[in-house]
């Protein structure tokens, strides 16, 4: 049986989005449908779908109400293959501004929401030119594999680290070798981690600190969406490594530009350990209804 599904297109630095409100948690989509959504030719076109759906009537919504009962929407997103992913930096900054243009919750400022995640809850502020999204801890982890990528002459050590989804970090020699990979095709990680990861390719600007300010400029391999023009977490985990990398005296604030745009990074103290924010733009596109079979 077919039915109409209505949806909003929405974007954070290129990193596109379906989302569609779900809030029963009525009309979870298979990966057949994710997948032929996100399709460029034959779809909508998207690097991933989010579905809104209230914590209540979700399992995973439930752990997120009990970590924080003002968590009150789950975002529950999809890469393009259909694959689940934890989180989506990108992603929750252009759902927030979903949720506040669909009148489904309302963010004064200075307030923050609490958004449900299978990473857990995130909190999101208003910026100046968007959206602050406060990732929580974040830690080393997935070790050092070798990276092959085509292009790249021979392997290099890449770095892992999780902020609420797996990410390994490579640094290149310069820009001539960051434009020159070909990531349509899937870099090769050995050893590959259980649950695959998202790999970024990095390298610094010129200087890398300017007046306080960390630079890097990244690209991106997405878990489950190949190449895309921006992903809010690897820029989050590109800084996190480059710093780790500089060593001491290396900012807290970072500036990464993506082929989509450029995010803010910021590592902070908070009760619990260190946290790392990642702001940016959010805009929803155009509004559509799409039949699935
Ligand atoms: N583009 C996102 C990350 C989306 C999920 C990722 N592909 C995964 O599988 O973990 C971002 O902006 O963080």
């Amino acid at each position: 049986m077919s039915f109409d599904l209505r949806f909003t297109k929405g974007q954070g630095t290129g990193n596109d989005f379906v989302l569609f409100s779900d809030p029963e948690g009525e009309s979870e989509l298979t990966p057949t449908q994710i997948a032929a959504i996100c399709d460029r030719h034959f779809g909508v076109g998207a690097d991933g779908v989010i579905r809104a759906v209230r914590s209540a009537n979700l399992d995973a919504g439930a752990a997120a109400l009990a970590e924080n009962p003002h968590a009150g929407w789950f975002m529950d997103y999809y890469n393009s293959d259909g694959s689940v992913s934890e989180m989506c930096g990108n992603g929750i900054r252009v759902f927030t501004k979903y949720l506040l243009d669909q009148g489904l919750a309302d963010l004064h400022p200075g307030d923050e929401i609490a958004i449900g995640t299978r990473a857990s809850v995130r909190t999101v502020s208003r910026t100046s030119n968007g959206f602050q999204a406060d990732l929580g801890l974040w830690r080393l982890d997935g070790g050092e594999p070798l990276v092959r990528a085509k292009q790249l002459p021979v392997a290099r050590p890449g770095l892992g680290i999780d902020v609420g989804n797996p990410h390994i970090v490579v640094a290149l020699a310069d820009d001539e070798e960051l434009e020159s990979l070909d990531l349509g095709f899937q870099p090769i990680l050995d050893p590959e981690p259980v649950h695959g990861a998202n790999i970024e390719f990095v390298v610094p600007a010129e200087p890398l600190v300017d007046d306080g300010v960390g630079r890097i400029r990244m690209r991106v391999h997405e878990r489950g969406s190949g190449e895309t023009l921006s992903c809010g977490t690897g820029a989050v985990a590109s800084a996190l490594a480059v710093r780790h990398w500089a060593g001491a005296g290396a900012p807290n604030d970072w500036r990464v530009q993506v082929p989509g745009g450029v995010l803010g990074v910021r590592m902070f103290q908070a009760d619990d350990g260190e946290h790392v924010a990642l702001s940016g733009p959010a805009e929803l596109v155009f509004d559509g209804v799409l039949t699935l079979a």
